[in-house]
């Protein structure tokens, strides 16, 4: 299968289901500038915590409920359900995540972890999803909440050496350098080349 990250800047989700694996799925989203719709009869207590950015819809899927969704997720527990829903999609070109029939699925979603713009994905391919989620764990620990800041000045630096460097050995010679250094060693790095 295919890895990529989406840009979902103003694009619509829709995720049918409203129980503890729609929930994992609608939080996957919220840091995203995206619109929300989530489908069902009722919902678990934490779709509460999700705020207003959540349109939930209180009614059973019905056919064209998803139209002019960028993506969706079809996440309740009935798997005729989820099947008319991946079926509808796959007829409609909409990418279309079901969490139980991996073959009608066009995208699967791995385990992630994020620091900043930093952005590990662990993937099974379905073989076991409980030990993409125990490598996420593992990775947390060594990729820890410090890195945000270290990926951040790392794209600054780069963005002032593409700008300010024109010798094309001597821009990948400093590209290469500088994920050599410590995070104490590039904050230096940084202000003494850099801070103008
Ligand atoms: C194919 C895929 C489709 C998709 O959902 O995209 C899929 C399918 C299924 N999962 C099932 C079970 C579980 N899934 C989890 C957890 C996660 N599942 C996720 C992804 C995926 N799950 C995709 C493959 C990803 C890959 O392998 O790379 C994660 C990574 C991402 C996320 O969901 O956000 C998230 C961890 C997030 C994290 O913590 O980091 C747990 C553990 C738990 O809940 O703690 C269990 C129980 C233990 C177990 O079974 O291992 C079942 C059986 C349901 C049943 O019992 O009937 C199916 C259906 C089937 O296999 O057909
Ligand atoms: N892909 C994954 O990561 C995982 C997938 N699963 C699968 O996901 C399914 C859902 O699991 P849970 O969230 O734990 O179930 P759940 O029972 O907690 O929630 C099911 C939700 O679906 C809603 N629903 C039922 N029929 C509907 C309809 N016609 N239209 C709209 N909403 C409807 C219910 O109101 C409820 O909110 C399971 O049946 C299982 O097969 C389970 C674990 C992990």
């Amino acid at each position: 299968m295919y890895s990529a990250l989406l840009n979902l800047e103003g694009k619509m989700v829709t995720v049918v289901g409203g129980g503890e694996v729609a929930f994992r799925k609608v939080s996957s989203f919220i840091e995203e500038d995206c619109e929300i719709h989530v489908i069902a009869p009722s919902f678990i207590e934490e779709f509460k915590t999700l705020g207003h950015k959540v349109h939930r819809i209180y009614k059973c899927y019905e056919e064209g409920d998803c139209a002019g969704s960028f993506i969706v997720v079809a996440a309740t527990d009935d798997y005729e359900v989820n099947k008319q829903i991946g079926q509808f999609c796959k007829r409609g070109h909409i990418l279309c995540n079901v969490v139980d029939n991996k073959p009608l699925s066009s995208f699967i979603v791995p385990s992630t972890l994020k620091r900043g713009d930093l952005t590990i994905s662990i993937s099974t391919g379905g073989a076991s999803p409980s030990l993409a989620a125990k490598i996420r764990r593992e990775l947390e620990d060594k990729y820890d909440a410090h890195y945000g800041e270290y990926i951040a000045r790392l794209g600054r630096i780069r963005n002032c050496v593409l700008e300010k460097v024109t010798d094309e050995v001597e821009k990948k010679r400093i590209l290469k350098h500088i994920i050599t250094l410590e995070p104490q060693e590039l904050e230096a790095y940084e202000k003494s080349h850099f801070n103008d």
